[in-house]
């Protein structure tokens, strides 16, 4: 492509130049011809001037001979002032030829010799007016004058002849030499006229196509800039994207919550896929349906609050399923039958950990400005994040519940007791509200024991913590204390509820039948022993040895009993 146009553009300076000296050329021959014109019709216009002062001389001559000849023969003297004005003017024509044939040195002699002898020949005429002297004059001598008129006349006339024959010929030489010089130049400025428009022509159509192509080019190089924005402006998106998500990968691990990592993830979302909208399901632990936890932009498409697992295909194929439109794939049944489907892409993508699913990212937005490649590969890589930060989430609440938890109960364990006892005490204390200790053993757990095996001791155990994590209140804690041996903390009560609760809590306890192993077992009774703070004691160590010897005490009494460090139940 460039080699050609490089040629062409080489050559255009010649031939601009050839033009313009063609051009150039047709002007000058153009002027030349005019010049030439002009004096072809002078030298035309000479030799018709030289014919006609030849017939002019020749008329003058004949007037002269005709006044001679008409005064001879009637003596009328009439004639005689026509015969001296023709000889006057015979003699200036004479003279006028001789200069107009200056440029041509052979008619100048020619008409010289005529003028001479026209001269010879008037004077000779002169003679014939004088009458007298003719009559004088014998017969011989009169008819040699005559003989010698006759000469002479007849030498004029083949002088005048033989003068208008060379003028004729130079007349039509000079014709001929002007139209072959004007043929010769109108040959000239039309093939240079020709040359130069059809080089003008083939210049001004390479000039054009040139144009065409630079335009073109001009209109490339603006696609390409604007493709170079496009590219920069994705680029910077792209990397505001790479800093959004590793913003969010940092701050991910340090969500304490299933809610807060919600939040985290919806505003996040927001911010990386701005024209969409989205929702965030998570599983209900060993249950078979997710529930929205979070959403985030204007929704335009609706999906169920509640959704089973075989409701979309996400959950049920464990990968991203895509749709757009009318056309672009399945719906999952969870997105409302009523809502748009024109113009709408979707996006499920299934929240996955080492193998188990745990929740549901479903995104939507106008198939214009959302859920496109880009996106969904952001969306994905989110998903992927997140259903990392579930898992560990749930990994770091089953360790922590397993830390402060007792296994076979499920109630809280000592260490959590005691570490939560010394700030409820206080909470209470500036409140200036009471609070009190339960302490709670199985009676002869180890006759129990003993009779039925330690799984069936298990069990009774098991069973002991459903009934007392279902008789207190939430803000109370059931504890293990160890052993068969239980501790309940009622913050905001005083003794006379503590000792309620107790009863009720013995009351529940010997009514318990227990199946094990297609065995009844029980009826089980409890000892309990309660302290109160700050009237026992504002020091939860303190307080716990007094609600345990309160606890020794009702075994000492007989047992299934409750009892207060300062009243008995
Ligand atoms: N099955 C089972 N037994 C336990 C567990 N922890 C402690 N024990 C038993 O509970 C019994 C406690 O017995 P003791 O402390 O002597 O008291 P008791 O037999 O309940 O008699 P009193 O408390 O005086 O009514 C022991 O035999 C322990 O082995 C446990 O986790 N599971």
């Amino acid at each position: 492509m460039s080699a050609p146009s490089s040629r062409t553009r080489r050559l255009r300076i010649p031939a601009v130049v050839i033009a313009l000296v063609l051009l150039l050329g047709a002007g000058i021959a153009s002027v030349m011809g005019v010049r030439s014109f002009q004096a072809a019709n002078r030298s035309l216009e000479h030799s018709y001037r030289v014919i006609n002062l030849i017939e002019a001389t020749d008329a003058a001559v004949r007037a002269a001979e005709a006044n001679a000849r008409g005064f001879r023969n009637t003596n009328l003297i009439e004639f005689r002032p026509g015969f001296f004005e023709a000889v006057g003017r015979a003699t200036r024509l004479t003279e006028q030829l001789a200069q107009l044939t200056a440029d041509h040195p052979q008619q100048q002699a020619r008409a010289r010799t005529l003028g001479e002898a026209i001269a010879t020949h008037l004077v000779a005429l002169q003679v014939l007016l004088d009458i007298n002297a003719i009559e004088a004059t014998d017969a011989e001598v009169r008819r040699r004058n005559a003989s010698t008129n006759l000469r002479r006349v007849a030498e004029i006339n083949a002088l005048s002849q033989e003068m208008l024959a060379v003028e004729q010929m130079l007349l039509q030489k000079r014709r001929q030499r002007s139209e072959r010089e004007a043929s010769t130049l109108v040959l000239f400025i039309v093939l240079a006229m020709t040359i130069a428009l059809v080089l003008l022509g083939l210049l001004l159509a390479g000039l054009a196509r040139e144009n065409k192509r630079s335009r073109q080019l001009e209109r490339e190089a603006r696609h390409a800039v604007s493709e170079l924005q496009g590219a920069l402006v994705l680029r910077d998106t792209l990397a505001e994207q790479r800093r959004a998500q590793s913003v969010y990968a940092g701050l991910l691990q340090s969500c304490q919550s299933r809610d807060e990592l919600v939040l985290l993830t919806m505003r996040t979302m927001q911010d990386l896929v701005p024209g969409s909208s989205g929702r965030c399901y998570l599983s209900k632990s060993s249950q078979n349906f997710l529930e929205s936890a979070g959403s985030f932009g204007d929704r335009v498409i609706s999906s169920s609050d509640v959704i089973m697992h075989e409701q979309c295909w996400a959950l049920r194929r464990g990968q991203p399923h895509y749709t757009r439109g009318r056309s672009g794939g399945l719906r999952c049944a969870h997105i409302d039958d009523d809502t748009p489907v024109d113009g709408i892409s979707s996006l499920c993508v299934p929240l996955v950990a080492q193998g188990s699913s745990l929740g549901l990212l479903h995104i939507s937005g106008r198939t214009s400005d959302a859920v496109e490649d880009n996106d969904a590969g952001i969306i994905m890589s989110i998903a992927e994040q997140m259903g990392m930060a579930i898992a560990n989430l749930q990994l770091r609440e089953t360790l922590r519940l397993q830390s402060i938890r007792d296994p076979l109960t499920g109630l809280f364990n000592r260490r959590y007791l005691e570490e939560n006892l010394v700030r409820e005490m206080l909470r209470c204390e500036r409140r200036r509200l009471p609070l009190s200790l339960m302490m709670l053993d199985v009676d002869h757990f180890k006759r129990f024991n003993d009779q039925h095996g330690h799984a069936a001791g298990d069990a009774v155990l098991a069973h002991v913590g459903r009934v007392l994590q279902s008789l207190v209140r939430a803000e109370d804690l059931a504890c293990r204390y160890g052993g068969e041996e239980f501790t309940i903390v009622l913050p905001e009560t005083g003794a006379e509820a503590a000792i309620q609760r107790g009863l009720e809590i013995c009351r529940a306890m010997s009514s318990l039948t227990i199946r094990h192993m297609d065995r009844m077992l029980g009826p089980i009774t409890v000892s309990i022993g309660i302290a109160t703070a700050p009237h026992d004691s504002a020091d939860p160590g303190l307080l716990l040895e007094i609600a345990d010897a309160a606890l020794y005490r009702a075994k000492a009494e007989g047992r299934d009993r409750v009892l207060h460090t300062s009243a008995q139940a």
